[in-house]
Formats: structure tokens, C-alpha cells, sequence
């Protein structure tokens, strides 16, 4: 139910209803019916969640407050990102790699704006994709900000101005996550000189001098796009290796040097403790990771990049009980239940890995709990990717989880190097690491760096969604010459012996 609430009544009935009328003439939402279904954020999961409601025959409606679908992930995450990745690989190849393949190019310059203005392009249609699936599928779009009134009753602070009412039988939160601020306020982002990864997707010039902070997946994307365009890159770690959680260690060794190859510098092990602009450059101050050995870097533009946390701000969540857990999570159980009856949450603002198909899964499981009882997500079997060049893609469980859980395995590896289409295509880097438990040859985790890991890796993910063994893979044909032999002779090794290495 969708309800005119505040003083300007009549301006507001006007604004609302395209709304409301669409609503009432489809039979959506009346005055006396409330919705059936409403999501609180047109992210990866809340935009999802909404059209399978609609499909499965709920009234549904989607509440967000950025002025476009897609959230995080199509407006400044996943889809600029990418962009940005791609279309800097291709600049950075034709300047270092087309001569050998017996392209002779000249000339060879960069114009920002119009890889800017391509990255924008790709987010719009995107997201404009969204609204029309949207009225396919017969989803309220309310374009505002929520906040619970009560389990079953939210206030929507409309973009357009004025206030409305919204009624739901179900609610499923989706507000997505934000920036991690730095510590204690010791940085503060200016998203021009002292960037998050919004201001890193949109500098209007190539810095001479960036440094990143953490060389988590966002640190290692966005710092690969401007030293491809130019910057000297300067990664600083915390940790004592790249690519955050969940990397096999053996790839996040080989990953690093790939990415020192290219031009990437590394301090691990190395904290940062504050960063101080002046005279037009910013001074940053690291001291190392056990104490004790200070240092000053000096950059041009610096990259924040130590994480995202969960966000719920103005959804006056204390209000009606729904917990948070000391991280700022929402607290769920196995089938998305907030602590409130009636109220579900999913995506980066509950627990798990932050990823834009994790929180897709979610979104439709959540609405199968809500229309039959039943949902399904196997957190078992959720791809991660890092999109530099090579690519950096896993599934499953890394070498170091197996030996800490006292899990005996075998490990069958296949570098590219001897992969027929990659030596074709003269892209060589990295390998494919499949293990597969050692007493019933299941297979237990896939690790891949080199050209489409990303895409491969969605084999690797169908094995351990199946439960497939090793043989089962090295029994399965696959075309000759791709990528995907490598993966194929991986675990032929895991299995038995490879047959071109
Ligand atoms: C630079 C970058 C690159 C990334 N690249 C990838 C990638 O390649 N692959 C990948 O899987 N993941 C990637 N991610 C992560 C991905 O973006 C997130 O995991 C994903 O967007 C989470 O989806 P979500 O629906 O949970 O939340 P979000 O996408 O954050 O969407 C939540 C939405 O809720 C809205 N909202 C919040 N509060 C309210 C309110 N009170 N009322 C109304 N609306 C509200 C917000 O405006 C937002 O649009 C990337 C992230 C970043 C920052
Ligand atoms: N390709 C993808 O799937 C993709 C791309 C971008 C972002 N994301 C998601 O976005 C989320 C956030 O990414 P992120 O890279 O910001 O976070 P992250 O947690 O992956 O990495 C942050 C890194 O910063 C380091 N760090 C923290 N404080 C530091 C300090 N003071 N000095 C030096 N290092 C410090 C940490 O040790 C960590 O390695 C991730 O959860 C990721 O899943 C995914």
C-alpha cells in the first residue's frame, strides 16, 4: 500500500501518482491491500529479489534512494570498473604488447574523457536495462529513502520531495554496503586528491604518483587501471600478501609478480598510519606492520581502499529490534529471517563475502522462502574473480584451509605456458590448481590465474556444486584449442597424470 502521508497533500498525490495509478490498474497496491513484497535497495540482490517476486506472482515493490537501479555494483563498482579495465588493458596492450604480434601502431594516445565518458555509457544502459525489466515484470520502482515506521510500515522520503507511506506484508532489506572510513578518522577521503573507489573511477587525468591503500580486490583492479594508463603505482599491504581473504597463498605469491611484471610496487607488511595533503601533493606515513620503521611516500592522488562495511544508516532499524552483530551486519538465520518476523535481509549488508552474485543468489532465495517455504544458496560454491590481467579467479577451499583443517587432498596443476590456445595467443601467464579430496577424489577447490580465469572458473564452480570428482572432469571432453584444456589436464594431475605437462 502505497499512502500519501504529509502536509502538501495535493502536490504529493500528484508526484505519486504514476505510482499509485500503475499500481491500482495492474491491482499491485490499493488502499486497503498492502504490498505483498517490498525491498528496501535496487542493488545486485534487492533489484533481483524484486523481479523474481513479481515473477512469482507477488505484488512487489522496490524502494531506492540513489536515483538508479543497480546499486553499488552497476552505478560505481563491478560494471566501471570493468569498463575501466578492459579499455585500460587495450591501451596498455597496443602500447607494449601488438608489436611483437606484428601490429605496428603509431601514435598511440590517451583520451580520458572518452574512456570515461564509454564507462558512463555502459553504466547507463545498465542501469536504464533495470527500470525496463523492471516494468516487464511489473515492479514498483519508488524512487526515495526508507525508514521503518513498524515491521510492516515504512516512511519513503521521495527524491522528487514530500513523504509517503509504504505497507508490506514481507520486507527484505538490501541497502548494500558503503566505503570503510579509515581509522579514527586519520584520512579523509576528498574524492579528488585523497580518493574511495567512486573518486578512483572517475579521475579526470592520470596521476604521476598513486599510492594505494590495501591491496585488497579493489586496491588491485583500480591500481592496475592507472598504472596501465600511465601512474607509478605504489601498493601498500597490512598484510604479508595481496588479494585479501580467501586467495590460495601459492597464487597470491604468483599474482603479486605478474602484477610487479606490469610495473606495481609493493610494501607488505606495511600499515599506513595517516596521509597529509600539501603544496598541492599528499604525504603518507607507513610505519611497518610489527612496529617500529616509519616512512613518508609522496603521491599525487592516493586510493583508500581498506574495505566496505555494511550500511543501514536512517533505516531505524534499533527502532523496531532488528539486531546488528558488533560489525554492523544484520543479523540473520539460514533462511535470511532478520530477528523481526516478517523482515529478511540480504547482500553486503548481512554476512559473507561482499560480492555482487552472492547477493543475486540471495535475492531469490529469499523470495522462494517467502513464496513456498524453500530457497537455496551453497555459500560452498561461490565464485570469487579479480579482473587485472591475468585474471585471479577461485571457488571452493585454498590449500592453507585444508591443511588447517587437517583435510587430506591431491593437487593436480596445469600452467598455460603449456596450453596450446593460450601459447596461440601468446598469453601464457598463470596456471590452473585444482584439489580434490585425496579418499573420494571429490573436488574441493579450483584455483586459476591466467587469461578468462573468470570465465573459466564457472567450471570449476559446477564441479563443486555437483559434488563432481577429478576423473569426472578429466573424463569430460573439451575443445581443442581452448583455455579450458588446462582446467581439463589439472585435474587429469589432481586425478592421475597430465598428459601435456
Ligand atoms: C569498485 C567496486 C568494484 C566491485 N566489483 C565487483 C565485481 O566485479 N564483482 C562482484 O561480484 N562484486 C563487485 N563489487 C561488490 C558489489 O558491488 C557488491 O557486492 C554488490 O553491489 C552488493 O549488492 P547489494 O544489493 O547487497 O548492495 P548495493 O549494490 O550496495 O545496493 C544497495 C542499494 O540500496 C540503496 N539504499 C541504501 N539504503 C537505502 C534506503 N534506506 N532506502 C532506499 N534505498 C537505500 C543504495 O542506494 C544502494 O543503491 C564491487 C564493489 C566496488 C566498490
Ligand atoms: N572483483 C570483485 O569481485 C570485486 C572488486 C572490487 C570490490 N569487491 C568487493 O568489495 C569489497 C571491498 O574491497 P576492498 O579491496 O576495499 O577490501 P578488502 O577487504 O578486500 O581489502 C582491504 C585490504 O586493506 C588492507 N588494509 C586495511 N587497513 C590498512 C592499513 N591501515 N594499511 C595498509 N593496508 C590496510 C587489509 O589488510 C586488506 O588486505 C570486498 O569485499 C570485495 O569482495 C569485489
Amino acid at each position: 500500500m502505497l499512502r500519501v502521508q504529509k502536509a502538501s497533500q495535493r502536490t504529493l498525490v500528484r508526484r505519486l501518482r504514476p505510482a499509485t495509478w500503475h499500481a491500482a490498474r495492474r491491482g499491485l497496491a490499493t488502499a486497503s491491500e498492502p504490498y505483498d513484497t517490498v525491498i528496501i535497495g535496487g542493488g545486485p540482490g534487492g533489484y533481483v529479489a524484486a523481479i523474481k517476486a513479481a515473477q512469482k506472482g507477488l505484488k512487489t515493490a522496490c524502494i531506492e534512494k540513489r536515483g538508479a537501479l543497480g546499486g553499488t555494483c552497476l552505478n560505481v563498482g563491478c560494471i566501471p570498473s570493468k569498463a575501466m579495465l578492459h579499455n585500460s588493458h587495450l591501451y596498455h596492450q597496443t602500447k607494449t604488447d601488438l608489436q611483437r604480434r606484428g601490429i605496428e601502431v603509431s601514435d598511440v594516445s590517451l583520451n580520458i574523457s572518452q574512456m570515461l565518458k564509454a564507462k558512463e555509457d555502459a553504466v547507463t544502459s545498465l542501469t536504464k536495462g533495470i527500470e525496463v525489466l523492471f516494468k516487464q515484470n511489473k515492479v514498483d520502482y519508488i524512487k526515495g529513502t526508507a525508514s521503518f515506521l513498524s515491521p510492516t510500515r515504512l516512511s519513503v522520503q521521495l527524491n522528487e520531495g514530500g513523504e509517503a507511506e509504504v505497507e508490506a506484508k514481507n520486507i527484505i532489506i538490501a541497502t548494500g554496503s558503503d566505503v570503510t572510513p579509515f581509522p579514527g578518522g586519520a584520512i579523509e577521503i576528498d574524492e579528488e586528491q585523497i580518493v574511495s573507489s567512486t573518486g578512483a573511477l572517475s579521475l579526470p587525468q592520470v596521476p604521476e604518483k598513486m599510492v594505494v591503500i590495501g591491496g585488497g580486490v579493489i586496491g588491485l583492479e583500480l591500481g592496475s587501471v592507472w598504472s596501465r594508463l600511465g601512474a607509478q603505482v605504489t601498493v601498500v599491504e597490512f598484510l604479508g600478501a595481496i588479494g585479501g581473504a580467501g586467495l590460495d597463498e601459492e597464487m597470491a605469491k604468483q599474482f603479486q609478480r605478474s602484477l610487479a611484471k606490469q610495473g606495481l610496487k609493493f610494501l607488505l607488511n606495511t600499515k599506513v598510519l595517516s596521509a597529509e595533503k600539501k603544496d598541492g601533493k599528499v604525504y603518507i606515513k607507513t610505519e611497518s606492520a610489527k612496529g617500529g620503521k616509519e616512512d613518508t611516500l609522496e603521491a599525487d592522488v592516493v586510493l583508500v581502499a581498506v574495505g566496505r562495511r555494511p550500511y543501514t544508516e536512517g533505516l531505524n532499524l534499533d527502532k523496531i529490534g532488528v539486531e546488528l552483530d558488533t560489525k554492523g551486519r544484520v543479523v540473520i538465520d539460514d533462511q535470511f529471517n532478520t530477528t523481526i518476523q516478517g523482515i529478511k535481509c540480504i547482500g553486503d549488508v548481512t554476512f559473507g563475502p561482499m560480492l555482487a552474485h552472492k547477493a543475486e543468489e540471495e535475492g531469490i532465495a529469499a523470495v522462494e522462502y517467502i513464496k513456498s517455504g524453500h530457497g537455496h544458496v551453497n555459500y560452498l560454491a561461490i565464485p570469487s574473480v579479480v579482473y587485472t590481467h591475468p585474471e585471479v579467479a577461485w571457488v571452493g577451499k585454498t590449500e592453507q584451509e585444508l591443511k588447517a583443517a587437517g583435510v587430506q587432498y591431491n593437487i593436480g596443476k596445469f600452467p598455460f605456458a603449456a596450453n596450446s590456445r593460450a601459447k596461440t595467443v601468446l598469453d601464457t601467464e598463470g596456471l590452473v590448481k585444482l584439489i580434490s579430496e585425496k579418499e573420494t577424489d571429490r573436488v574441493l577447490g579450483v584455483h586459476i590465474i591466467g587469461p578468462n580465469a573468470g570465465e573459466m572458473i564457472a567450471e570449476g564452480v559446477l564441479a563443486v556444486e555437483y559434488g563432481a570428482s577429478a576423473e569426472d572432469i578429466a573424463r569430460t571432453c573439451h575443445a581443442h584449442p581452448t583455455l579450458s584444456e588446462a582446467f581439463k589436464e589439472a585435474a587429469m594431475a589432481a586425478y592421475d597424470k597430465a598428459i601435456h605437462f
